[in-house]
């Protein structure tokens, strides 16, 4: 089974910050508090789009970050949410977390969503922490940051079109010339037969896999064990390139060489017949191909596109690629057969992190150093400007039971504690 493998990085945008305002009334000095929420930041989301087939896209563009939430406003006005950021990823698509290996989602039907990194909440305002004892408070929450995560994308890959034609034509050349990718055999044990596999990218950003299908078809004819990976490639071909030798090399007729191997396609498999077809007329670099052709024309009439190209010089190859991309867009998948999938399917659950609300090292210069996702996240949320802030930070670590445990460790008043990039004293 053939995969294609990306790691990439997703971030949801952080939520904006919350603000501290108070009303503003004629003759009235300080109103009450008016500082409106921060908006909630976009998610990271992944779409299936049958359209595409690939994980090519992925090769040049591999950080994913959704924008912020606005920042709270005064007159209570809050922030703007900000945007999800779509990315679309191949039917089949399995999500897999880069840091605990497990699998996050498994994206099989054309629309269906994952949102694979949240949005941080925005911050509350100022309006938002009044109370009867503090009606007017000068305090406000930044955003809270948004989920980031490192994930591994993975695909098993199938054969949109097949290359058939004798051997020696040049089909080994073409799709070495053609394939951006060598895509990794991921579980090969079934099998001696390794089919030639690339994915191909057109210059204008299309991407497809192709397969080197006699190579399938032969081994099949020879009773080799195939599995049902390899059936899979041949059924779910939908365009056929035809590769002929317009050298005519060891004597060979093109057009006799065109038919028996149609012939041998129908003797195979009925429905390989069905696919539309393209005709690579190859090796136009040498002498007398430009006369072949040109008999080879006559008789084939309309019926079939051809292309002149040259798998060595790589003349003609590009409009080749661009004829094979347009006529996968118009072309209708096929039914797969029935074929039996095999017993192991991918468990998918959600995973939620457990982790201890903080945990306390000391460094080598013997201060304590404070670490967690949630204490690192309410750090991040608090507004260090604001004394009122601040206090409320050091209520919130206390109910934390951070100065318990600093305590507990033989913190002293004056003592550093260290929490990301700051420092603060312990105050017994
Ligand atoms: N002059 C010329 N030679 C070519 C061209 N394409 C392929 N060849 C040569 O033709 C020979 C056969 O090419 P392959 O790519 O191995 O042919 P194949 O169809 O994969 O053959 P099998 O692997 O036997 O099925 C090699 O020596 C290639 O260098 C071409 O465009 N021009």
């Amino acid at each position: 089974m053939f995969v294609d493998q990306v790691k990439i990085y997703v971030k949801g945008g952080d939520g904006g910050n919350g603000m501290v305002a108070f009303r503003r009334e004629k003759y009235v000095p300080k109103g009450g508090p008016a500082g409106g929420d921060g908006g909630k930041g976009g998610d990271v989301v992944f779409v299936v789009d049958e359209g595409l087939r690939t994980l090519m896209d992925f090769r040049y563009q591999r950080h994913f970050k959704a924008p912020r939430g606005e920042n709270g406003m005064s007159k209570n006005q809050h922030g703007k949410n900000g945007e999800d950021l779509i990315v679309k990823v191949p039917p089949g698509t399995v999500v897999i977390d880069a840091d605990t290996n497990q699998v996050l989602a498994d994206l099989t039907e054309n629309g269906q969503r994952f949102v694979v990194a949240k949005g941080g909440r925005g911050g509350r305002g100022n309006t938002r922490f009044a109370t009867p004892a503090n009606p007017a408070p000068e305090i406000a929450e930044n955003g809270e940051p948004g989920e980031e995560r490192n994930v591994i994308l993975e695909l098993k890959l199938l054969a949109d079109v097949g290359l058939v034609g004798f051997p020696s034509v040049g089909k080994s050349t073409l799709l070495s010339v053609v394939s951006a990718a060598k895509p990794k055999i991921a579980e090969y044990h079934f099998t001696t037969l390794v089919p030639n596999l690339g994915v191909v990218e057109t210059d204008d950003g299309r991407s497809f896999v192709m397969a080197d299908l006699p190579g399938l078809i032969e081994g099949a004819h020879q009773g080799v064990g195939l599995g049902h990976q390899f059936l899979r490639h041949i059924e779910r071909t939908r365009v056929i390139v035809h590769v002929i030798d317009m050298a005519a090399t060891e004597g060979r007729d093109p057009y006799e060489d065109y038919l028996v191997i149609n012939e041998e396609l129908k003797q195979y498999n009925l429905r390989l017949t069905e696919r539309p077809q393209i005709i690579a007329a190859n090796k136009m670099d040498m002498p007398n191909a430009e006369e072949n052709l040109q008999k080879f024309r006559e008789k084939i009439g309309d019926d079939v596109p051809i292309f002149p190209i040259s798998a060595v010089t790589k003349q003609g190859v590009r409009e080749l690629l661009f004829a094979i991309a347009d006529l996968l867009e118009t072309t209708p998948e096929f039914p797969l057969h029935e074929v039996e999938e095999p017993a192991v399917q991918r468990v998918v659950y959600k995973y939620e992190k457990e982790e201890p609300p903080f945990t306390i090292t000391r460094g080598s210069d013997g201060a304590f150093i404070l670490s967690g996702e949630k204490v690192e996240k309410l750090f991040k949320m608090t507004d260090f400007s604001r004394e009122e802030s601040v206090r409320r930070f050091a209520r919130q670590l206390r109910a934390m039971g951070v100065d318990d445990a600093l305590r507990e460790r033989g913190a002293k008043d004056g003592d550093i504690v260290r929490l990301l990039d700051y420092e603060f004293e312990f105050v017994d």
